[in-house]
């Protein structure tokens, strides 16, 4: 066997009362790393947690840890090995918080063995390292939902395993807890422990996890990288979402953002016209709510996020191809832009300012014209008084111009030309 990997799964497959759940899972996890699991609801995750932390045992297939096979293990033999953070944390007694995370200490404990200065110790710290010091004399059943989650995790801590699997661990916690709760597990990774994550935010995964297993149907539909698994495609097609998958300039990882289907079901049902407009800087709030006033579908993009035009879209429900704040269309974006340009009847370019940023849009527009589509330009401004490209996009312009495309001058003239064509 491999001792290279901490856990080693092998042609796991698994069913409750014959029906099956699990089916042919394969994974190989080393020391340090950070895995997320993820998928819909039902595809098999927590199942796959309780697996793994010896809940449940008969499962077919191979299951080993640290180099030794998870049957061969008694219960308390796994618990030093293995902790968990369960979805839900049932403790029906009245115990306080810090005899909660005492609990994580009793795989070291003798039946009736009394705790020892080093148990005490060790829930100090995992208890100040989860800000629940504060929460200790309080009982367990009386905490807030995070707060409970926290102690589970000071426990899971306390438990001082060297695999760590957390089921949904920031469910019940605020952004800023749920970031330093993320935050702590990266940490633990760095130090060397190995934690395997059931997430339901797909962000939360592309920010922390180094890989990713993505379920699906209670088989592994992907697993690797983060960012080669949590692609438009994967993402679409595992959980039947329309998303668009950007590079953050910040921190470098992938960002997922949902496209509303709602509108697109709406719009596709009430065979209205459909607009993609494409605009930013404030030059398309105003006529993203005209159009739909005046019962247009509308679709959007590319836009940065932060921009106003983005905020409006997203509060309108409008569907939007999102590109990272103050960054250059992407070419992942401009072609999820030319697929919502597709879908449209009819294409607005707004009085946008142009820099090398948005070009893309443009060429995008200039593409669709070629293809046939109807374009029209709404230039409140002359082009080259918005133009900061060294005359690119002005010259764009004139080619939109000589393919056909239309320029209008005012809002009214462009809702009577889009009308006009119905
Ligand atoms: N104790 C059980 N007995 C029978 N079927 C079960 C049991 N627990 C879960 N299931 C079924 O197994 C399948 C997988 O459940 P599981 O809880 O592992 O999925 P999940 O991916 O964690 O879902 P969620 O995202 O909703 O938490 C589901 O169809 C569920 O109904």
């Amino acid at each position: 066997m491999d001792r290279e990997f901490k856990v080693l799964i092998e042609d796991l497959h698994f069913a409750y009362d014959g029906f099956p759940v699990l089916r042919n899972i394969q994974l190989r996890v080393k020391a340090g790393e950070l895995i997320g699991i993820l998928g819909p609801n039902g595809a098999g995750k927590s199942t796959f947690l309780k697996i793994l932390c010896g809940t449940l045992r008969n499962y077919q297939g191979r299951v080993m840890v640290d180099d030794l096979d998870l049957r061969s293990l008694s219960s308390r033999e796994i618990a030093k090995k293995v902790a968990i953070v369960p979805q839900d944390s049932l403790l029906g007694f009245d115990f306080t918080a810090l005899e909660v995370v005492l609990m994580g200490r009793n795989p070291y404990q003798r039946r009736f063995g009394r705790e020892k200065v080093d148990d005490f110790r060790t829930v100090t710290e995992s208890m100040m390292e989860t800000k629940t010091w504060d929460l200790r004399d309080r009982l367990f059943t009386q905490l807030s939902g995070g707060e409970k989650q926290r102690v589970v995790i000071a426990q899971a801590l306390a438990q001082r395993s060297q695999i760590l699997l957390l089921d949904e661990p920031t469910s019940h916690l605020d952004i800023s807890y749920q970031i330093e709760t993320m935050e702590l597990v990266h940490k633990k990774s760095e130090e060397g422990i190995t934690v395997i994550a059931v997430l339901h935010d797909i962000n939360l995964a592309a920010q922390y996890c180094q890989k990713v297993l993505l379920l699906s149907d209670g088989e592994p539909f992907a697993y690797g990288k983060t960012e080669e698994v949590l692609t438009r495609e994967k993402i679409g097609f595992v959980y039947g979402v329309e998303v668009s998958v950007n590079r953050s300039p910040v921190t470098g990882r992938v960002y997922v953002t949902p496209i509303s289907k709602r509108w697109r079901y709406k719009e596709a049902l009430s065979g209205s016209r459909m607009v993609h407009l494409i605009c930013g800087g404030n030059s398309g709030g105003g006529l993203m709510h005209k159009l739909r006033e005046q019962g247009f579908g509308v679709s959007a993009g590319v836009i940065n996020v932060l921009d106003s035009d983005h905020e409006t879209a997203q509060s309108l429900d409008i569907p939007v191809v999102s590109e990272a704040p103050f960054s250059s269309i992407s070419e992942n974006s401009m072609r999820q832009n030319d697929q919502l340009i597709q879908g449209a009847d009819v294409i607005v370019v707004s009085n946008l300012f142009f820099g090398e940023g948005n070009l893309a849009n443009l060429r995008s527009a200039l593409r669709a014209v070629e293809e046939g589509k109807e374009v029209i330009l709404l230039s409140t401004d002359p082009i080259f008084s918005r133009d900061f490209t060294g005359g690119k996009a002005t010259e764009l312009y004139s080619h939109l111009m000589a393919k056909g495309a239309l320029e209008v001058r005012n809002l009214d003239e462009l809702v009577q030309k889009i009308g006009e064509q119905n």
